[in-house]
């Protein structure tokens, strides 16, 4: 492999965060390199409509939006590279970065590798991705508006991705393989008041068997009795897989700092918000962000981590 090219920033992934990092970064005259990923574009690109991202009145497509936000780091003068990072040494410096493509070093890294929603995994599943399965409820709750969703899980997120539907959807039925849930207790007991006074139903000791659909979409899905086996359908233009998040962070593991395998940023503020445990690097988005994962949301703090690495290679000088 060729000798590393040095660079003063390197963002690492190219979904909103990564994105709007550049932008700012290529707007301080930091000529930054951002490493797109294998999944060029980032979650977005997986979607339909988009219709929370602000001034987009009247929604857009996440590939397009993800290509405008490409275009807009480019016309700054950011240099977008088409690598996957495998292996990083983030404890000498200048960091280093190998990916498939070549090996990479830089005296600040913005680190917006994001997450990956976890699926259960079923061929129907994939089929009806984005026409009815969904893993993100603020993301596509709306659409359901008045119509009866399921969601899948026993954790915080199935939880809170209910509470969030029961306010949209007529009726949210709950599919747990289990016969107790593992989300907070506080979130537990929200969620049974709705279940006792209002329009959820928990389907207890129960696993989705394939998800039902047609030319049109989702129609409901098959469950089956993890107690005997028994199977029903239950008829439902929705389905919400809410069986928790992998952020993408293995090649950091052993280096930064992390707290359920998220980077832990410093928060807070006295600025630096971004900073990691290694001064230097910063983490923005989804991969520092277990709670609000969203484009906007990781945009901002795209935005905040390119301020900070700005202020840090100041400094340098
Ligand atoms: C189906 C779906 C629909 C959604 N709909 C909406 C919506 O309507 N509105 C909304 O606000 N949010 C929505 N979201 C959530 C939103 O997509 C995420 O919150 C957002 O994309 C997170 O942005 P990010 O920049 O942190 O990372 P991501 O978008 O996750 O991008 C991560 C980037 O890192 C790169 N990467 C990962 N590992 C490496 C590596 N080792 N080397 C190099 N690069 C790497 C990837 O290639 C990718 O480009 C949706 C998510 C999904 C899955």
């Amino acid at each position: 492999m060729s000798e590393a090219r040095h660079e003063r920033l390197i963002i690492l992934g190219s979904g909103p965060a990564g994105y709007t990092a550049a932008v700012y970064a290529a707007r301080a005259n930091l000529k930054p390199v951002l490493i797109t990923g294998i999944q060029a574009g980032g979650q977005l690109t997986t979607t339909t409509d988009v219709d929370n991202w602000p001034g987009d009145d009247a929604g857009v497509q996440g590939p397009e939006l993800m290509e405008r936000m490409k275009r807009h780091a480019e016309r700054f003068d950011t240099e977008v590279l088409f690598d996957h990072i495998h292996e990083v040494d983030l404890r000498n410096r200048p960091f280093t970065l190998k990916g498939d493509s070549g090996s990479y070093t830089c005296d600040a890294l913005i680190v917006a590798t994001g997450a990956s929603a976890r699926y259960l995994g079923l061929p129907s599943e994939q089929q009806f991705m984005g026409q009815g399965v969904s893993a993100c409820a603020t993301c596509d709750g709306f659409f359901y508006r008045n119509k009866e969703v399921v969601v899948v899980g026993g954790g915080n997120t199935a939880v809170e991705e209910a509470l969030y539907l029961s306010n949209i959807a007529s009726k949210v039925t709950l599919v747990h393989r289990r016969d107790s849930l593992r989300a907070e207790k506080i979130l537990q007991d929200k969620l049974r008041e709705k279940a006792a006074s209002g329009n959820v139903v928990l389907e207890w000791n129960h696993v989705v068997e394939e998800v039902l659909g047609d030319a049109s979409g989702v129609t409901g899905v098959r469950i089956r009795s993890t107690l005997d086996d028994s199977v029903k359908e239950i008829e439902a233009p929705g389905v919400f897989i809410a069986i928790g998040h992998s952020p993408n962070t293995g090649i950091f593991e052993g280096q930064l700092e992390m707290h359920d395998g998220y980077i832990k940023v410093k928060s807070g503020l006295e600025g630096n918000a971004t900073a990691t445990s290694i001064p230097g690097v910063f983490a923005a988005g989804d991969v520092m962000d277990h709670v609000y994962r969203q484009a906007v949301t990781s945009a901002g703090t795209g935005c905040m981590a390119a301020l900070d690495a700005e202020r840090y290679l100041d400094d340098l000088v």
